[in-house]
């Protein structure tokens, strides 16, 4: 029997990311693919945020190149980024306390009456993102938030959580990347955001997951991708590793060779 890899979806080789002179990101190389969930571990330092933030087009690498779908892109912004597919719950929690749910999910990309009404006036679809953000939010196993007009400031850590989780698999098409979307979560509020993974994961997107949590990674992901030093040391198979060693080749007390284990 055949068995194809599934289709790269994001891919960056040889990323350089300098900041002076620290060499936060040195050659890094970098994969995702179709129908994964990918963890992306790393000890402080490892460069785990600079990889994220060039994914993203939140910083620019100075060398190296992305290619989405095969294609080589120059991500110049987030909102390109997106644009691409992209979608980014970065570390510091963008939603906007003060506005409603549905608004948090449509921030940036409002939709407007139909006609004159909205391209002339302006006026928001209130009623319509209301509908779809409910509908995104239920798909994701979300439904305790009845009331969709709930301001984001009454909600709880983990469902704040939930509505940055939800905007990007709503919007992200090609792929999610959740930055340490557990750190400041309760071990409840942790378990809905692995249900969600997994939920968008069975919508076919793929997700990269940025995790010091290891239980969670091992519970939830295909693929480890293990950053030392701004390199990439390991890609393995979750199934072919245990949580000792993923940390042991994460700190550098074992050799990813010793492990027999490909880059
Ligand atoms: N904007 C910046 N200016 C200066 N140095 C930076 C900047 N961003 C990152 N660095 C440095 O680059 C290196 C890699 O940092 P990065 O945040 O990417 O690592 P990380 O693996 O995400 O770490 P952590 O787990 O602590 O968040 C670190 O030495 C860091 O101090």
């Amino acid at each position: 029997m055949t068995t194809t890899t599934p289709e790269l979806v994001l891919e960056a080789r040889g990323l350089v990311k300098r900041y002076g002179h620290v060499v936060a990101l040195d050659e890094t190389d970098f994969e995702i693919r179709q129908g994964e969930v990918l963890a992306v571990i790393g000890d402080n330092g490892a460069g785990k945020s600079s990889l994220v933030q060039c994914l993203a087009g939140a910083v620019q690498p100075d060398e190296g190149e992305l290619l989405i779908g095969g294609q080589q892109v120059t991500l110049k912004s987030p909102v390109e980024a997106r644009h691409r597919g992209i979608e980014t719950v970065f570390q510091s929690l963008a939603v906007s306390p003060a506005l409603d749910i549905a608004s948090n999910i449509f921030l940036g990309r409002e939709l407007r009456m139909p006609g004159i009404a909205g391209t002339v006036f302006r006026r928001l679809d209130k009623k319509r993102m209301r509908e779809e953000s409910l509908a995104v939010m239920s798909q994701l196993g979300l439904q305790t938030l009845q009331n969709i007009g709930q301001s984001v400031e009454s909600l709880s850590g983990g469902q704040r959580q939930g509505v940055a989780v939800a905007r990007a698999a709503a919007f992200g098409s090609k792929v999610v990347i959740l930055d340490e979307p557990t750190a400041a979560l309760g071990v409840k509020e942790s378990g809905r955001v692995v249900k969600l993974i997994q939920d968008i994961k069975a919508r076919g997107i793929p997700v990269i997951l940025i995790s010091h949590n290891m239980p969670q990674i091992f519970e939830v992901a295909d693929r480890i991708h293990i950053q030392r030093l701004g390199k990439r040391v390991a890609l393995v198979d979750t199934a072919d590793i245990d949580m000792a060693d993923a940390v042991a080749v994460m700190v550098g007390a074992k050799t990813p060779a010793e492990l027999g284990l490909a880059r």
